[in-house]
């Protein structure tokens, strides 16, 4: 199949974009070449599809439920509760909702972490998107545990060639305080003979660094660094709580860093979020929305809003982390971060891509658009939207949608009343 996207803007410039396969072959004004199907971009501009690096899409299932409470009482008592309640139906459609809600709002790719990976695995392949979904691993510090979670998750990795080209699999130990230092270094080898990334919360509340303190004599990172388990594969969630020292060490090992605005400001976890420090240091650092029960959405644009003016707010600096800085974040660097050639429109990298309607009052004027996407719009300006060359939204609408909302809604009232 093969896509021709006319009269685009790129970088305020008109033009169009050949899409052999799913791959951008050709970009260029009037470009002559046959195509399967045409897609009208008059009045539209074209931007990478955004990653959500960091999030738990079943968890569309508890938005708006477990409000206004800090991480561990609202994990605790909300939380995991029905999580333990959940079985395999729910966790998929809590997952279609997520990503029919990912598409609406142009996220092309994410980096999941949740129960009952197949569920959710399932659902990414039957909505088009892109996902690296990471196995779930906990054993509370419990040997029998670790021997359960050591199997299931060689199980699913030797499972993943059921699945196409969309979906990675990951690794997935949820924090320090849920995962034995054994068990994390079991983790690291599993994943250092895979090639597969490991996806952790990390140094997200001042709590998490004085238990770290009392139980394992180090902080977070210090800890991680004498498990030894510090490496490119390693993708840690939050790492608000970091200080300089362990900034470097986290560069110096190549280790990944995802910002969640919404959630560490929604559960009170922290706001200090050092991202102009670890760019300096060199660190990737992508963006996240986290599960729909800390965000209360997983709209990416929104995301990059709240980072911006959350960081200008306790910097105190109106010039940090800037509109353009956002966008690279949600794209370019979150691709990098979950090992794939998307984020950026270009020839040769994936065709994963958003047609913005500029034909709406946050486009009006359009003297910035990087500014107009970031600081005035939101995930209902995304009107098209490419994952792999297909085309999963057009004109606002995916197909399917009415019934993905009914039936997620129907599951989420039963899982709450089980
Ligand atoms: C291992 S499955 C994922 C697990 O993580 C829980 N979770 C959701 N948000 C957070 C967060 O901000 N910090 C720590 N844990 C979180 C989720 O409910 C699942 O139990
Ligand atoms: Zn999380």
């Amino acid at each position: 199949m093969n896509l021709l996207i006319k009269n685009v803007y790129l970088d305020g410039v008109e033009t169009d974009i050949y899409v052999e396969g799913k791959y951008i072959k050709q970009i260029g004004k009037d470009l002559v070449v046959t195509a399967d199907r045409v897609i009208d971009g008059t009045k539209k501009a074209v931007v990478p599809g955004f990653v959500n690096a960091h999030t738990h899409a079943a968890m569309t299932l508890f938005r708006g439920y477990g409000d206004d409470m800090p991480l561990m009482p609202w994990l605790e008592q909300k939380i995991w509760p029905n999580e333990a309640k959940m079985n395999r139906e729910d966790v998929y459609w809590g997952a279609k909702l997520a990503c029919l809600e990912m598409i609406k709002s142009g996220t092309t790719s994410f980096f999941d972490m949740y129960h009952k990976f197949r569920a959710t695995a399932d659902a990414v392949e039957e909505m088009g998107i892109r996902a690296v979904v990471s196995g779930v691993c906990f054993d509370h510090f419990e040997p029998e545990q670790a021997e359960k979670c050591k199997a299931h998750n060689l199980k699913l990795y030797s499972d993943m060639d059921v699945y196409g080209d969309r979906i990675k699999y990951a690794i997935g130990p949820h924090a320090i305080y849920t995962v034995s230092g054994e068990l994390l270094r079991w983790i690291d080898q599993f994943s250092a003979e895979r090639n597969v990334l490991i996806h952790l919360h990390l140094a997200e509340t001042e709590e998490e660094v004085t238990n770290s303190v009392k139980q394992f004599g180090l902080t977070p990172v210090r800890y991680l660094y004498k498990l030894g388990i510090l490496s490119p594969r390693l993708v840690i969630a939050h790492g608000i709580y970091v200080d300089k020292d362990e900034i470097r060490m986290l560069a110096d090992h190549g280790v990944k860093v995802v910002h969640n605005p919404a959630s560490n400001m929604k559960l009170a976890s922290g706001i200090h979020f050092q991202f102009k420090e670890m760019k300096e240091a060199g660190i990737a650092v992508g963006l996240g929305t986290d599960g729909c029960s800390s965000s209360n959405n997983l709209d990416m644009i929104e995301a990059m809003k709240l980072a911006s003016l959350l960081g200008k707010a306790w910097r105190k600096d109106p010039e940090a982390l800037t509109a353009a800085e956002m966008l690279d974040a949600a794209t370019e660097q979150g691709a990098s971060i979950l090992g794939i050639k998307a984020g950026r429109v270009k020839e040769r990298y994936l065709a994963d891509l958003n047609l913005i309607d500029l034909r709406i009052p946050a486009f009006t004027p359009n003297f910035n658009f990087v500014s107009n996407l970031v600081y005035a719009a939101n995930g209902s300006c995304v009107d098209t939207v490419i994952c792999n060359g297909k085309v999963l939204m057009e004109n606002k609408k995916v197909p399917g949608e009415d019934e993905i909302m009914e039936q997620t809604a129907r599951i989420a009232y039963n899982l709450m009343s089980r």
